[in-house]
């Protein structure tokens, strides 16, 4: 079985002839979280009519627009919508794989289940500067553009899907930065410093902040002086984190040489799942609505046809949890990831949960997974899941 969130042409031309071998089924499965993304990028407001120039009143509208389109119709329907979505990209996949050179059988389609938290779910969110519609550098939030192609950030504090502690950290975040001497950072060539801030979360309400500065030009004691500062900031304001991290950056995504410092309180925040308890590294993948999370792997592991002597194979494992939470069913897992971080919580997310059956190793599946084929025994009746992130596993 594989599970597959994300169409790409590699999945098929490459993962699927080196699996088919090994494999007798496949299978998609997909949950709520699809979006939906218009045809037009043409910004529309509420009534369908185009929306020309970006101002205070009409900039939330844009940022809903492209963040949440489906906010202001009722939930059932969303979930029409993103069946139909499915179901179209079910459609593809099924004329795809019928050109490819050893056709596979396609399960059917299965309804989407319903999330049991829709609002205010995210446990991550990731805010970044650059100039708001009245100009100031330092706004800090998402970014949208309009039917002219200048970019704005606006800020995110209606969104319906964000949790408000998040929300109240980026606002004082935002302050702080509005304070400082030092510019921000739109490009890893301006000069600028501070780039933008990570907030996480798990259900018990513990924050992990990570904040993104560009080091070009900063030395290591102006950095470090500047987050002991927020780190004061903070707590003059009453903001309790749980770990709060800096993160000095040239990349807009973490790369292999990625630092992470923690400047103050623990390394990791926990979260409980399927009755397993996670840790979580700065940088590593933890599925973004927890309680959605639960039903995902529920529904998993109903579908799969795991036995006593299976081997699973997860494909992008993240922090472990498809290896973890589905230990039981099966003889032996082993989790390719290509993120260190998270490859270690992995590893130690097995440990605190006392399971000896699911190995971790950290590379990309496109590289690795030959090897690990070639490495497992030939008896072992083989199931995959491959759970890629956005961009899929092209390398
Ligand atoms: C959507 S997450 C899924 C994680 C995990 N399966 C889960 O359900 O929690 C995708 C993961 O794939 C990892 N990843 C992305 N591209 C990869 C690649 N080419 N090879 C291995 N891992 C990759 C990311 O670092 C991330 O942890």
């Amino acid at each position: 079985m594989v599970l597959l969130k994300k169409i790409s042409s590699w999945c098929f031309n490459n993962i699927h002839e080196i699996l088919n071998k090994r494999l007798g089924a496949i299978c998609i499965l997909t949950h709520n979280q699809i979006k939906i993304r218009k045809k037009s990028s043409v910004l529309m407001n509420e009534v369908n009519e185009p929306i020309f120039e970006l101002t205070e009143d009409t900039q939330f509208q844009a940022l809903e627009n492209a963040v949440t389109p489906l906010c202001r119709i009722p939930y059932d329907k969303q979930l029409n919508f993103k069946q139909q979505w499915t179901n179209r990209i079910s459609r593809e996949i099924r004329s795809r794989v019928h050109n490819l050179k050893t056709p596979i059988r396609l399960p059917k389609v299965y309804p989407i289940s319903p999330a049991p938290q829709i609002n205010k779910y995210r446990n991550k969110d990731e805010f970044n500067f650059r100039p708001g519609i009245d100009g100031n550098p330092k706004t800090l939030g998402f970014f949208v553009s309009d039917p002219k192609g200048n970019i704005y950030c606006i800020p995110t504090m209606k969104l319906i899907n964000m949790k408000e502690s998040h929300k109240n950290i980026a606002q004082v975040f935002e302050k702080f930065v509005r304070l400082s001497e030092l510019p921000v950072s739109h490009d890893h060539l301006d000069g600028g410093f501070w780039r933008g801030i990570v907030v996480r979360s798990n259900v018990k309400g513990d924050i992990m902040a990570i904040v993104i500065a560009n080091p070009r030009g900063y030395t290591n004691e102006i950095m470090l002086n500047e987050q002991f500062k927020f780190n004061d900031y903070l707590k003059c304001n009453d903001i309790d984190i749980h770990s709060l991290y800096f993160h000095p950056s040239l990349h807009t995504r973490s790369s292999k040489d990625s630092t992470f410092i923690l400047v103050d309180g623990d390394k990791f925040i926990y979260e409980n799942l399927c009755g397993l308890k996670f840790r979580i590294s700065p940088d590593s993948f933890f599925q973004i609505n927890t309680s959605a999370a639960k039903i995902l792997y529920d529904q998993l592991f109903k579908l799969t046809s795991l036995s006593k002597t299976s081997t699973l194979l997860d494909l992008c494992s993240g922090t472990g949890a498809v290896s973890l939470i589905g230990s039981e069913h099966f003889q032996s897992c082993v989790g390719i990831e290509s993120v260190a971080q998270a490859v270690n919580d992995a590893k130690e997310n097995a440990k605190i949960n006392n399971i000896h059956n699911c190995d971790f190793i950290e590379g990309k599946v496109e590289i690795v997974l030959n090897q690990v084929l070639n490495e497992l025994s030939m008896s072992n009746e083989l199931c995959a899941v491959l759970n890629p992130g956005r961009a899929g596993i092209l390398g």
